[in-house]
């Protein structure tokens, strides 16, 4: 009998959909892709490769899986990289089917934020816009930093600066904003956090409540960044950075497991969570 956990990925004709597809086939002898079998392989239906085996898209044999806009029925659990106007449609199909989702796509809207928030109250969804190990754990030291320098004499000024590939679409990446939305917490002001997205011309002096965003677009940058501290007389740089896509696809695979680990021996309950309580990073845990 095949136990292993029947899983669907959306956009995966797509960069990451294709390293998830292939880690999850046993491309690599990575732990947390191990358990799965890939049975469908969710892709816009005018996708040139549409109706390739998808193991081949991903640089491997045959899984006899076609990529393919169709649904399969025998699905237990979703991992979406795709796009914005992409997520709708696989978060109704999810919410109609109740199945657990993944979700990494960045750059959503505030309305889809808050379809999501709506769907969480049928399905369980991870949702995040960094499945890195190395990310998240950066995170927790960007809100330690920022705490530790609240009141630090002269003040801290904090910068994020993100590095991703020239094909990007979306600006700043989902992570630098969940890292300032983070950071923004952490330093606890009176006065409302102000987030500035680049600067040119006049811009007078910085003010002590802003965080600075600079997106830089380069080669094939799989995701990096530096978050500066910078004080009078001396700084901090906290720089994480990808060496190829495989961070995200684990760790998307590792949500994906997680989901499927509740406590009744079922999915996790409805609910919205994120990669802190995968990893066990979330407050209280
Ligand atoms: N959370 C993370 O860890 C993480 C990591 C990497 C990328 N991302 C995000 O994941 C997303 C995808 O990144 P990518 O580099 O793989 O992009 P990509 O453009 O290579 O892939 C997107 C895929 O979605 C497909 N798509 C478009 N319309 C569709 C539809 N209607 N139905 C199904 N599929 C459709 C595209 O054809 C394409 O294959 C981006 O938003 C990116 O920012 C998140
Ligand atoms: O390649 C991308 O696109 C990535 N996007 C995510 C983001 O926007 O934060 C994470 C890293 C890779």
């Amino acid at each position: 009998m095949n136990n292993t956990i029947k899983l669907a990925v959306h956009g995966a004709a797509g960069r990451m959909g294709q390293r998830v597809v292939a880690l999850a086939s046993g491309a690599d002898s990575v732990d947390d892709a191990s358990g799965f079998t890939v049975v469908g392989a969710i892709d816009h239906a005018e996708h040139p490769k549409s109706g390739q085996d998808a193991g081949v898209v991903a640089g491997l044999s045959p899984i006899e899986v076609p990529i393919s806009a169709q649904w399969p029925d025998d699905v237990q659990v979703v991992i979406d990289f795709s796009l914005p106007e992409a997520l709708d449609s696989c978060v109704e199909h999810c919410v109609a089917n109740n199945l657990p989702l993944v979700i990494a796509t960045t750059g959503l809207s505030d309305g889809q934020k808050e379809s999501l928030a709506e769907a969480a109250r049928t399905i369980p969804i991870v949702w995040a816009p960094s499945m890195s190990l190395a990310v998240n754990l950066s995170m927790k030291m960007a809100e330690r930093i920022t705490s530790a320098l609240r009141d630090v004499a002269g003040g801290v000024d904090i910068e994020i600066l993100e590095r991703h590939h020239r094909f990007k679409a979306d600006a700043p990446s989902g992570t630098a904003l969940k890292f300032g939305e983070l950071i923004a917490d952490a330093m606890d002001t009176e006065q409302p956090v102000a987030h500035v997205h680049g600067r040119e011309g006049h811009t007078g002096q910085r003010t002590r409540n802003e965080i600075g965003y600079h997106a830089i677009r380069v080669g094939d940058n799989p995701g990096e960044h530096t978050i500066v501290f910078g004080m009078l007389g001396e700084k901090i740089e906290l720089n994480v950075a990808a060496s190829n896509r495989d961070c995200y696809a684990s760790g998307a695979l590792a949500a994906a497991k997680w989901l499927m680990q509740g406590e009744a021996g079922g999915p996790k309950p409805a609910g919205m969570y994120n990669m802190f309580d995968v990893l066990g990073m979330a407050d209280g845990q």
